[in-house]
């Protein structure tokens, strides 16, 4: 795209709203002038993150036993409508493609929402026995859902174009709850690299996976205050398993219901990395899913500047022989606007030579994190790069866990709750039951979160609704 196009100059970070958008439009992730609502477009540099990111997960979850496989992306009426629930949460969202051509459809077909009704039907064909356990597969597609709330990019999106569903089986209640566990291990893992840092808690019941028995969500607190679901994970229970006859010959020769669970996460993975991590120059991208990791930048004058660009290609062909992703510059635009251009897109390190640099065999490293700026002897280049690359992801996502640390407070009335979920997560007492829970819903105006998986130093306290004594808290937050 033309450099003339992006006049506009990037709003501070701290206007939030405008400041993403504008960023997706800046550092060429996505295009939003599509004309369908709910859809956009990746431009390549976007594609080039979302590959990225999408190999971290494709890595971290076939090295945990899942294997990927792929299913069709429309679903007939009759088995999408097999599962009560689950139609209840999802009829108003699907997408119905009615025609072939001219033809009327004999049998409706649902875009899937997610992929539920479209691969049991397959696991009751494929399962015979508890030897086929645990069967851990995972797609990563794109479904459709007819959102009615605000549609944003990489945020609530009417297409999700990258939709990883994992859906496992295995013979009991507990094996499932299991691998619940390890689902989000694995998704917390999966936002460590990405230098994310999660919330972990289970949903309130009126608020689990339609179909569920529970549901656990990976929930992240975005720069404006308001959490971002970027995981669930859903105990199925044996529900699915009975409304598609999926069962399994038990080793006493017993025919029984399997147990399942599914998870996904979608590209609000990209959304919450870009949001976290990004400042008022734009993108900041953890190296590991930066297109682009360095960016060498020759200083040019009159005399000298053959000797410059050799030694910048030179060094460019040995970082890209140790598989790092390296642009050099050499346009003619000045050093400056290469800055801001770099900068703008989340280059973590850049790499300038100049004359004098020359002469001391040096190069001069600028870090995209922190800006500061380092000498770094050629002859080590690929190590001094390489080393820079986990300082940077660490101090990323060391930064991004403080950040989030201070944004959890711990409240004792709903008033206070009221006025800490504008910053970020507050924390109160809850008896558990539904009527206190809707009531305090209803009194601070912002939904219960969840219940945090792991509840650090419990003590008695009182439910500020029901008086109730309880050792559990909740979190209660604004949420996209
Ligand atoms: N409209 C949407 N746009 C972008 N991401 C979405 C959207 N709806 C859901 N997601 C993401 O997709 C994840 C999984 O969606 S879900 O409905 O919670 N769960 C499922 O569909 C289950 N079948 C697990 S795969 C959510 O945690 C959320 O991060
Ligand atoms: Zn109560």
């Amino acid at each position: 795209m033309a450099e003339s196009e992006k006049e506009a100059a990037l709003p501070p970070k701290e206007e939030f709203s405008e400041w993403y958008n504008e960023l997706l439009w800046m550092a060429e992730i996505m295009d939003v002038r599509y004309p369908v609502k709910g859809l956009y477009v990746w431009y390549p540099f976007g594609f080039a993150i979302r590959r990225n990111t999408y190999n971290i997960i494709r890595e971290i979850l076939d090295n945990s036993g899942h294997q990927e496989a792929l299913f069709p992306l429309l679903i007939p009426e009759n088995e999408f409508m097999k599962e009560a629930e689950h139609i209840k949460g999802f009829e108003d969202e699907v997408y119905w493609v009615t025609h072939g051509g001219r033809d009327p459809l004999d049998i409706p077909l649902a875009l899937r929402p997610t992929s539920e009704t479209a691969i049991y039907p397959m696991y009751k064909m494929w399962i015979r026995s508890h030897a086929d356990f645990p069967l851990k597969l995972y797609q990563i597609v794109n479904t459709f859902r007819y959102e009615t709330k605000h549609t944003r990019p990489l945020i609530r999106l009417r297409e999700i174009t990258s939709f990883k569903e994992a859906h496992t089986v295995h013979a009991t209640w507990e094996d499932a709850e299991a691998q619940v566990k390890e689902a989000i291990k694995l998704y917390t893992e999966i936002y460590r690299r990405l230098g994310v840092p999660v919330l972990r808690s289970r949903r309130p019941d009126w608020d689990k996976f339609p179909g569920a028995d529970y549901t656990d969500a990976i929930d992240t607190i975005m720069p404006d205050g308001k959490t971002l679901q970027i995981g669930t994970v859903h105990h199925l229970g044996d529900n699915f398993a009975r409304t598609f006859d999926i069962k399994y010959e038990a080793p006493n020769g017993e025919q029984l219901y399997a147990h399942q669970t599914c998870y996904g996460i979608s590209e609000r993975s990209i959304a919450a990395t870009i949001s976290i991590h990004g400042d008022d120059k734009g993108l900041v991208l953890p190296p590991e899913i930066a297109p682009v990791q360095v960016v060498i930048i020759p200083i040019i004058f009159k005399k000298e500047a053959e000797e410059v660009l050799a030694a910048c290609r030179d060094m460019q062909e040995r970082l890209k022989k140790t598989g790092i992703r390296v642009e050099l510059d050499a346009s003619d635009l000045r050093p400056g606007a290469k800055y801001y251009k770099w900068e703008m897109k989340g280059v973590p390190l850049r790499l300038e030579i100049g004359p004098r640099d020359l002469q001391n065999n040096v190069a001069v490293a600028v870090r995209r994190d922190t800006g500061e700026k380092e000498q770094i002897p050629l002859p080590e280049i690929e190590t001094s790069v390489r080393s820079r690359f986990e300082a940077i992801h660490e101090n990323l996502y060391q930064k991004a866990k403080t950040e989030l640390e201070s944004r959890i407070f711990e409240c004792m009335e709903l008033e206070e709750v009221k006025e800490k979920i504008q910053e970020g997560v507050a924390t109160i007492p809850w008896c558990g039951n539904k009527e206190c829970g809707l009531v305090m819903e209803d009194r601070i105006g912002a939904g219960i979160l969840g219940i945090p998986l792991e509840q650090k130093n419990r003590r008695k306290e009182k439910c500020p609704v029901c008086g109730g004594e309880t050792e559990t808290r909740v979190y209660i937050a604004r949420t996209y």
